[in-house]
């Protein structure tokens, strides 16, 4: 039988909205939940971009415990996790945060703004794997930074992971968003609608890849989670 199209991983959509309205959206800081509606009004079903408000609270969540006060963000969209970040770290953090969509930025930028956490964040308006790059080549902070969330194209999660294995120190944490890319990586060709498959794209088959090849990567160690649309967790151990 063919899978009905649906961007819940949970066992239903019931679940997850009871997940929502239950334990995360009493808990969502305003200037998020201003962020998330402001989203929803100017991209409309684009806006499922944002990470969903659990993610964002099990983020916040993570960088606290690990006292993380440095963080690069690869996919910035209208900054549901770059907000959430920016309120988890203490007041001297720096987050460096990369897109080459500047406009969605600034429709989440007054949101950042009335958060009061501008100062913890530089924007870099580029494609990653540049800005990366030159980051590694000039700024002299390779392998000191905490924390590094990957939420972007998905055909370069794999040249990111190179890239940021860099950028983080041992001991830190690199995050993979949507890796789970809505089940179906699960799913065989066989499985899927073309309403699946139109909605999909590739990025099945690049997550997939890159779910195996983390499972076999050495350097780190893998939590790989099934919140929002799958996070792959990978700390840096040498
Ligand atoms: C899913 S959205 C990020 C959502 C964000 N995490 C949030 O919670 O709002 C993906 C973003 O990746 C950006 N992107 C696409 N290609 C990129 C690239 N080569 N380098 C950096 N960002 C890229 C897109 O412009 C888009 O804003």
């Amino acid at each position: 039988m063919k899978e009905k199209f649906s961007c819940t991983i949970l066992q239903s959509e019931a679940l997850t909205k009871y997940l929502l309205e239950t334990s995360a959206y009493p808990r969502e800081h305003q200037q998020l939940k201003e962020l998330r509606q402001a989203t929803v009004d100017k991209y409309s079903h684009l806006s499922v971009m944002n990470v969903p408000a659990d993610e964002g609270q099990f983020l916040s969540m993570l960088l606290k415990v690990m006292n993380a006060k440095k963080t690069i963000e690869v996919g910035v969209f209208t900054g549901y996790s770059l907000l959430a970040t920016a309120l988890a770290l203490p007041d001297e953090a720096k987050i460096i945060a990369i897109d080459p969509d500047r406009e969605a930025y600034e429709v989440g930028l007054p949101f950042i703004e009335k958060a009061g956490v501008t100062h913890k964040i530089q924007f870099i308006h580029s494609d990653a794997v540049t800005a990366i790059n030159q980051l590694l080549l000039h700024s002299g902070e390779e392998g000191t930074f905490d924390f590094a969330f990957v939420d972007a194209d998905k055909e370069n999660y794999i040249n990111y992971h190179e890239l940021l294995l860099k950028v983080v120190k041992v001991g830190g944490v690199i995050g993979y968003d949507n890796t789970l890319w809505a089940g179906t990586v699960a799913l065989a060709d066989e499985d899927l609608t073309q309403e699946w498959k139109d909605k999909i794209g590739e990025n099945r088959i690049f997550l997939r890849n890159l779910n195996t090849f983390l499972a076999k990567d050495s350097r780190i160690e893998l939590a790989h989670l099934s919140i929002g649309d799958g996070l792959s967790l990978c700390r840096r151990l040498h």
